[in-house]
C-alpha cells in the first residue's frame, strides 16, 4: 500500500503540500518585472493555503498584455503546491479558445464543465482549475461556474472551499499598459502603481467591455474574484533577464552580450520611445538557440 501511494498520485499531503519558501524563491528569482503581481500572489496563496477552513475557494484573476508571465506564474503556483506541478491530476487547465469553440454547443459545454469540476473536487478538495483566455469564454459558461466560486458550504454534498480557481486573460491590458506608461513618462518607478486604482480599473473595464467574456458576468457582479492581479508590460532589461534564464535552463552558457543583442531586436512600443516589449518574453525560445 505504501509503495502504491508513493508511486501513484493521491489527494494527500505526500502529493499536495504548499511550499511557501519555494514559491517566494521562485517569484523572487524567476519572475521578472512583476513585483506587484508577485506580492499579491504570495499573499493570496499563502494565506489561503494556511487556512484549514476557508470560507470560499480562492479566485485569482490574472490580467495583462501577452507574454508578461501570467501562465508562467500559474505554473510556479502549481509547482509549489503539487508534487507533479502542472502534470498533477488535480490541476485542470482549460483554454477557452480550444475547449469551448462552438457557440451552438454552449449548453453541452456548460453541463460538461459543471460535471467535470464537481467530479474532480469530489475526488480531491485541493483541486486547481485554470481558465486561460478567460475573456474569450462565453459569458453563459462563466456564469455556469459561478456557484462553485461562492461562499456555499456544500454543493450537492461537496465543498469547494479549498479549491483554487485561476482566470487568465488579456482583459484590462490596455488600462494596465496606459498606467505603466504614465508612470514611466513621469519618471516614476513601475512598482509605484497604486494597486487599489488598478484593481478598480481592471474590474470596471472587464465588466463593461462587451467584447469580453467577462461582460456583465455574475462573477464580477457578485464580487467573487478575490484578487485582480495586474501584469505590467515588460521592458528591455526584463527581456534580457528572460533570455539569460532561458540560456541557463537550456544548459547553455549565459552570454549577456548575446541576450542584449536579441533583446534589442524585439519590437517595442510606443514606436519612438521603445519602452515596452510588444510580446513581452513570449517567443524568445526560437530566437536565441541559433545565436548562442
Ligand atoms: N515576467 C516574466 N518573468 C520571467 N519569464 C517570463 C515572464 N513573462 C514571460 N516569461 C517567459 O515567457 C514565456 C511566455 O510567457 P507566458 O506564457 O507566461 O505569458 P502570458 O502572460 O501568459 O501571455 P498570453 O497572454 O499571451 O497567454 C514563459 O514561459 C516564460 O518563460
Amino acid at each position: 500500500f505504501n509503495l502504491f501511494s508513493y508511486v501513484y498520485e493521491r489527494c494527500d499531503s505526500n502529493w499536495i503540500s504548499f511550499n511557501a519558501k519555494g514559491l517566494q524563491n521562485d517569484l523572487d528569482t524567476r519572475l521578472f518585472g512583476q513585483e506587484i503581481a508577485a506580492l499579491l500572489i504570495m499573499k493570496a496563496v499563502s494565506r489561503f493555503m494556511a487556512n484549514d477552513n476557508p470560507k470560499k475557494p480562492l479566485v485569482l484573476s490574472l490580467h495583462g498584455p501577452s507574454g508578461t508571465g501570467k501562465n508562467f506564474v500559474t505554473e510556479l503556483i502549481a509547482k509549489n503546491i503539487y508534487k507533479k506541478g502542472m502534470e498533477s491530476d488535480f490541476v485542470n487547465l482549460f483554454v477557452a479558445s480550444n475547449h469551448f469553440t462552438h457557440s451552438n454547443k454552449m449548453e453541452t459545454y456548460k453541463s460538461q464543465l459543471k460535471q467535470w469540476i464537481h467530479g474532480n473536487v469530489t475526488q480531491c478538495e485541493r483541486s486547481m482549475f485554470i481558465f486561460d483566455n478567460m475573456d474569450k469564454m462565453h459569458p453563459g459558461l462563466i456564469d455556469a461556474i459561478v456557484p462553485f466560486l461562492n461562499y456555499y458550504n456544500k454543493i450537492d454534498g461537496v465543498s469547494f472551499r479549498k479549491v483554487i480557481f485561476i482566470f487568465i486573460s488579456n482583459a484590462g491590458a490596455q488600462i494596465i499598459t496606459q498606467t505603466a506608461l504614465e508612470l514611466w513618462k513621469n519618471g516614476q518607478d513601475r512598482t509605484e502603481i497604486k494597486l487599489k486604482d488598478v484593481e478598480k480599473y481592471i474590474s470596471e473595464s472587464v465588466f463593461n467591455n462587451n467584447s469580453s467574456g467577462f461582460w456583465h458576468s455574475r462573477l464580477i457582479e457578485e464580487n467573487l474574484v478575490d484578487y485582480f492581479v495586474p501584469f505590467l508590460p515588460l521592458e528591455y532589461e526584463h527581456v534580457v533577464q528572460c533570455l539569460m534564464a532561458l540560456m541557463k535552463a537550456n544548459g547553455l552558457p549565459q552570454k549577456r552580450n548575446v541576450a542584449r543583442r536579441i533583446a534589442r531586436d524585439q519590437i517595442y512600443f510606443p514606436k519612438f520611445e521603445r519602452v515596452f516589449s510588444l510580446k513581452g518574453c513570449k517567443g524568445l525560445h526560437n530566437r536565441f538557440c541559433d545565436d548562442v
